[in-house]
């Protein structure tokens, strides 16, 4: 049975004594069961092994973790279903997760295993298109690829990436990954690993990876920027087309790259961007000051040092882009003012603008999403800025037809594809359908009409989105403003640095130029 092949396969003998060939792989079928249990969801079973509880002192802590959580994120509702199944409270950390997947422990993670599994996991997950046409022509059989269990595959792209992307030492990349795939497997599976690292190895060092060639019309090419920068074929042709395939590939490159982060000062609890800098010092995090905006402090490095430090949880700053903190600043929000906050989860604009309200004055934040809006109230208490927040959980249809109120400033931060945050949510690329994007507008549009009965004669609304896509951002402005004629434009240039200012007075954050997520904002003023 060809699954069972797939399960079963072991590495020829040959293969293994002469390392790396260059000669097609030859898969042998095995006989003997799997050494160690493991779940396979496309055989659908799981055995719990007599090994589990037992600490593995050999493989790696974090390539055994990070195959792990690849494997949930790519399996999903699939893995979190076995979980439960076997057992609350079993895979409540990640130690837990990696011992009922693999039947053993590791030792514990220190900071270096913590930023290696963040860095192998963020680049695995971005780059798995590209590595999997790696893995594919090396086996030189896709269907063997495609049956591959998920584990090896885990094991495989961790491998690839490690040799391919961050040149970390070869041989002992491949001794590691080896190690893990027979202990987390079975020899034959090591074997396996052992064949087709070493082959990428020889490719690689012979500077000869077997890449594919940018030729043939715009379709052919597309497929082909879409491997070798590791992007569904649909973005590709979709940036080529509005940008143009030089800055097309510009964009993919930074959605590859390491996200940086922004940490914003919480001045509603009257920690100022100062004391975020003693703080930052402190704890050794290298730092920049903002260009843009007062409380903001950048971070390339150190996230999981201001983490653990508690400076999140005890609510002296929150992370957020800089391009989401520019939206609040094209809203200008004034003490006294009302703020309607129509798409307000999980709080990120609204707890600033709250910040900016000197306590007169209120934000009433709506939702749909009643768990994430109480995460909302809950940060509202954490950066004490609840006196001036309200949550109001209900859908903004519904709401904006049945309610009287008007806001002096409405934000209609709109659900959307998401296309400006892919370099920090790496596996979005790979959930996003080009499809979603007219559900998306459609919704938009809806929500648009609806934020736009909030606001007050005179009143302003403020459109925005973390996308970067014109359907999203220009055109629906431009739908907008057609079927509501009592609206028109505000140019933003008093609001936000000129860079950031289009040409027709959008608002707009460019990846590329500005090396921030992709944000847009409109400001439309309501005839008094
Ligand atoms: C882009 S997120 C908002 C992010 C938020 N403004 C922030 O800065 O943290 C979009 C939000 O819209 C909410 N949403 C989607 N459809 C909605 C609807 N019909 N009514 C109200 N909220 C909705 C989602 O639950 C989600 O929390």
């Amino acid at each position: 049975m060809a699954l069972v092949l797939s399960l079963r396969v072991s590495f020829s003998a040959a293969e293994t004594r002469h390392k790396a060939s260059t000669k097609p792989l030859k898969f042998a079928k095995r006989t003997r069961e799997p050494k160690t249990p493991i779940y396979n969801p496309r055989k659908g079973s799981h055995k719990p092994s007599s090994k589990t509880q037992k600490l593995n002192s050999e493989v790696s802590p974090h390539r055994a973790v990070s195959a792990v959580r690849l494997m949930r994120i790519e399996l999903g509702g699939a893995f979190a279903d076995l979980l439960n199944e076997k057992g609350k409270g079993s895979g409540d950390n990640e130690m837990g997760y990696v011992e009922r997947t693999l039947g053993f422990r590791t030792r514990e993670l220190d900071d270096r295993d913590l930023r290696l599994v963040t860095d192998i996991v963020g680049g695995t997950i971005r780059w798995r298109r590209f590595l999997d046409y790696l893995i594919c022509s090396i086996c030189h059989d896709e269907s063997t690829f495609r049956r591959m269990e998920p584990l090896l595959l885990q094991i495989l792209r961790i491998g690839f990436y490690e040799i391919v992307k961050l040149d970390m030492p070869q041989y002992a990349v491949v001794d590691e990954n080896v190690r893990l795939a027979k202990v987390a497997l079975r020899p034959g599976a090591g074997n396996l690993v052992n064949g087709i690292l070493r082959k990428l190895v020889l490719l690689k060092e012979n500077n000869s990876l077997p890449l594919p060639k940018v030729e043939g019309d715009e379709r052919a090419q597309a497929r082909t920027l879409a491997i070798l920068y590791s992007h569904p074929v649909w973005m590709v042709r979709r940036w080529t087309k509005y940008v143009g395939q030089e800055e097309a590939i510009r964009l993919m490159t930074w959605n590859n790259s390491d996200p940086s982060f922004s940490l914003r000062a919480n001045s509603g609890k009257g920690v100022s961007r100062a004391d975020l800098v003693m703080q930052l010092n402190l704890l050794k995090v290298p730092h920049e000051l903002s260009l843009h905006l007062d409380d903001f402090v950048r971070i390339k490095t150190g996230l999981q040092v201001v983490i653990t430090a508690g400076l999140l949880k005890d609510g002296l700053c929150s992370v957020q882009d800089e391009s989401a903190g520019m939206v609040v600043s094209v809203v200008d929000p004034q003490p006294g003012e009302r703020i309607i906050d129509c798409c307000a989860a999980p709080g990120g604009k609204t707890l600033y603008m709250a910040s900016q309200l000197s306590g007169q004055g209120m934000v009433s934040a709506i939702d749909l999403n009643e768990g994430r809006l109480r995460i909302v109230k809950e940060t509202a208490k954490l950066h004490q800025v609840d006196s001036v927040i309200t949550t109001i959980h209900a859908d903004l249809r519904t709401f904006a037809e049945k309610n009287p109120v008007k806001g002096d400033k409405v934000l209609l931060d709109a659900p959307c594809s998401g296309l400006g945050v892919l370099s920090k949510r790496a596996d979005l690329r790979w959930n996003r359908k080009l499809e979603d994007i007219e559900q998306l507008k459609n919704l938009q549009d809806e929500l648009f009409n609806a934020a736009s009965v909030l606001v007050k004669p005179g009143g302003v609304l403020i459109y925005s989105t973390c996308s970067i896509d014109p359907e999203e951002n220009e055109e629906r402005v431009a739908a907008f403003l057609l079927r509501h004629p009592e609206f028109s434009m505000d140019p933003v240039d008093r609001y936000v640095p000129p860079d950031f200012v289009t040409e027709r007075g959008f608002y707009l954050s460019d990846p590329v130029k500005h090396s921030l997520d992709g944000a847009f904002a409109a400001r439309l003023v309501r005839d008094l």
